[in-house]
């Protein structure tokens, strides 16, 4: 039953006030479940623009909604409540000006393509405390951005920023951009160039352009914190302008203030992560998609949107250039590229001539094998890790594997430090002496003895970053260790502070997570080693070995970008499979071929690019619930005509099955066409929500498009 619209008590007599309004839809917070996808139909005056934030009633509850466009004109008078039975929406948060058609296009494109409902998706993305303030408090906050934005005025800057004269391949470049831009509906464009090929100069003229012309720009970033470099970057040339960043870091109040200036027009230039690309932006000229292979632009729950697809969308919709720069692109962005889709822009060279390290494969298998030594740093590392300290170079040491082992071990009774509430080991963390499951958090004190026979001696088993570090501390003494991972940088600030120290050369060596390798231009590191790589080589997931070969390409673009050292600065793979074809490829820096190997393993497997995914999961308080369900909505789906050409799988349990007493399976629906799988889902998904309600030990259920990891 349609519950915004029960009528109220009294509600047929029409109050006078409202007299002349007309029809208008309004989209509003109502999560799918509830079976109201699109804006819903209120009573409003007739000049209330799209776009306008209003209160309405829905249910029994008052709610922010969006003023939507006018409401299609029902097929039938039935589908339609008829006027007089409709409520009236509330206050308007007239201070605001309406967000524009070309917002509301994007809400109304990603909701459609992932399966939710505009509403939900659209309120989800506008900074939480708009929800609370009404018209009054919101004025109160604009004049406080009125005063600090007069208050910045006060201290112009003079002094134009100093920039780096194009290199010739970087100016080629930025004229492709010019020649896109020009373009009255510019296609996304790839900026493909190797690590400390100078993109990042690329991104920021092509800002200038955009800025000159009276434009906004939009700039994404993998992960704001990893990446103050870039931020700095913009803030020094832009100096004089209004930047604002956009994540998830920010106190309510920052996000609204931010959120405000950029969709009053008065930021030029906005930074931010994934959520960024929903900013309202009047007069957006330019969009930047920096590192665009990087996962973190996919949202893991709710509505599971890629940020990279839609600001591809939003750029076509926009008509305005799209850049996407990366070393090691997605396979789906070069597909485009290779098609045609995309137009490519290169650049081969590193600035100033530096070269990128020589890869060596060290083969592990030549290692003599001895019980309890150590075959994460082999003899050979140890002695090129000292060259470097003798030398007063700097070497990056690459895990990723965070914590101290990844399980604790009895070897009388076989006992596992596993989780008591997920199929997953907990992970010894030496430092604080506690054993923490990385999948629900659950942390307990470590035993003393086993807990199982009560042997004393339990152990840990493989490494992570914690181990490592102590192992080069005892390895290399005398030697300045720091070691970054999401462990060390727990607290506010000290990412920023330990990477000062490594760029300030008070760090001989740096161990560290998947952390460091992203755009950190450090300018001393000769050597950079990845000690235990091989286990994306053989995992199920499909895109690891590209993940695998991407991170290996960037954590070894951390070395030599200083031209004088690039010549003598390695990257080091530890590897029981230095034949592999990715290390084949890697030896020589060539994504080209390892790409083409991947997409042609790709087309044989029916794997994207070449076919289109969704995945259906479903987390039950019991492994039956979960199948049972899954296998009941498959049941639904072969009913369907739609449901033809395509292929559905039988449901299977999740990589991590059980996460916090919960149990999860999942199903993937593979097709050839992207449409054929938007309109077979469209049509049975809405059926799953009614069958929930018949499997009782089912807790939620959710649908993932275009997943990363199946
Ligand atoms: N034309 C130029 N002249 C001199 N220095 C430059 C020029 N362009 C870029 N640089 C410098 O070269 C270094 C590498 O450039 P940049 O960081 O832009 O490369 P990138 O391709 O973005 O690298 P990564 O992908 O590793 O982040 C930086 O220190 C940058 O300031
Ligand atoms: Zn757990």
């Amino acid at each position: 039953m349609d519950l915004a619209h029960v009528p109220q008590e009294g509600q047929q007599d029409r109050d006078p006030a409202t007299a002349g309004w007309r029809r208008v839809s309004v989209a509003v917070d109502a999560p799918q479940h509830s079976g109201l996808t699109g804006p819903l139909d209120y009573l409003g005056p007739q000049d209330l623009s799209p776009g306008t934030l209003v209160q309405v009633g829905l249910g029994r509850r008052d709610t922010l909604g969006i003023v939507w466009d006018d409401p299609p004109t029902p097929e039938s008078p039935d589908d339609a409540l008829p006027e007089d039975q409709l409520r009236p929406v509330g206050a308007a948060l007239d201070a605001l000006p309406p967000l524009s058609a070309a917002w509301r296009r994007l809400l109304d494109f990603a909701a459609a393509y992932y399966q939710r409902s505009v509403g939900e998706l659209a309120l989800a993305v506008l900074p939480p405390q708009l929800r609370d303030l009404d018209d009054t408090q919101l004025r109160a906050r604009l004049k406080k951005l009125d005063k600090a934005e007069a208050a910045a005025q006060q201290d112009p800057v003079t002094v134009a920023p100093e920039r780096p004269a194009l290199t010739g391949q970087q100016a080629a470049a930025f004229a492709a951009v010019q020649a896109l831009a020009a373009e009255p509906t510019p296609p996304p464009a790839l900026l493909w160039g190797l690590t400390g090929s100078g993109k990042t100069e690329i991104y920021l003229r092509a800002a200038e352009e955009a800025l000159a012309q009276g434009r906004q720009v939009l700039v994404l970033v993998p992960e704001i914190n990893l990446t103050p470099q870039l931020e700095a970057r913009f803030a020094a040339r832009f100096a004089g302008h209004t930047i604002v960043s956009l994540h998830s870091g920010l106190t309510p109040a920052q996000r609204l203030r931010h959120w405000l200036s950029a969709h009053l027009g008065r930021a030029q230039l906005v930074l931010g992560t994934r959520l960024a690309v929903f900013a309202s932006l009047p007069r957006l000229g330019l969009v930047v998609v920096d590192e665009e292979h990087d996962p973190s632009y996919k949202q893991q729950d709710g509505a599971r949107y890629s940020a990279r697809d839609l600001a591809v969308y939003r750029g076509h919709l926009e008509k305005v250039p799209v850049l996407l720069g990366s070393a090691t692109p997605s396979l789906e962005t070069w597909q485009h590229a290779l098609a045609g889709r995309y137009r490519r822009i290169d650049l081969t060279e590193r600035i100033g001539g530096g070269e990128l390290p020589k890869v060596r494969l060290f083969d592990m298998n030549r290692l003599e094998r001895k019980k309890g030594v150590t075959t994460a740093l082999s003899v050979p590392l140890l002695d090129a890790l000292r060259k470097r300290l003798e030398r007063g170079e700097q070497s990056l040491v690459f895990l990723n594997r965070r914590g101290y082992a990844p399980v604790l071990h009895c070897d009388q009774c076989n006992w596992k430090s596993d989780c008591p509430h997920c199929s997953a080991h907990q992970v010894f963390h030496r430092e604080d002496r506690t054993l923490r499951c990385h999948h629900c958090g659950v942390s307990q004190r470590v035993p003393r003895a086993c807990p199982s026979c009560g042997n004393p001696d339990i152990a840990p088993l493989g490494r992570g970053t914690e181990r490592l570090e102590e192992q080069l501390a005892e390895a290399l003494p005398g030697a300045r260790i720091a070691r970054i991972d999401a462990d060390t940088t727990r607290l506010k600030g000290s990412l920023e502070a330990q990477l000062s120290a490594v760029h300030d050369g008070d760090v001989d060596v740096l161990v560290g997570t998947q952390m460091v390798a992203k755009g950190h231009d450090f300018r001393r590191i000769t050597l950079v080693a990845a000690v235990n790589p091989d286990g994306a080589l053989f995992s199920n997931d499909f895109r690891a070995p590209e993940r695998l070969f991407s991170l290996l390409m960037q954590v070894g673009g951390r070395a030599g970008r200083d031209a004088a050292q690039a010549a003598r600065s390695e990257l080091w793979v530890q590897t029981w499979y230095p034949e592999h074809a990715l290390y084949q490829s890697l030896q020589r820096h060539d994504y080209e071929a390892f790409a083409s190997s991947q997409l042609s393993e790709r087309v044989s497997a029916g794997l994207p690019p070449f076919a289109h995914l969704a995945l259906v999961r479903a987390e039950g308080r019991t492994v039956e619930a979960a199948k049972e369900f899954l296998e009941a909505a498959q049941a639904q789906a072969m009913e369907l005509p739609l449901a033809m050409g395509l292929l559905l799988y039988p449901p299977v349990p999740m990589a991590v099955a059980r996460v916090a007493n919960v149990e999860r399976y999942q199903m993937l629906i593979e097709a050839g066409h992207r449409g054929q799988l938007q309109r077979f889902l469209r049509e049975w998904l809405p059926s799953l929500h009614t069958l929930k309600r018949r499997h009782k030990g089912l807790l939620r259920w959710a649908v993932d498009i275009d997943p990363l990891v199946i």
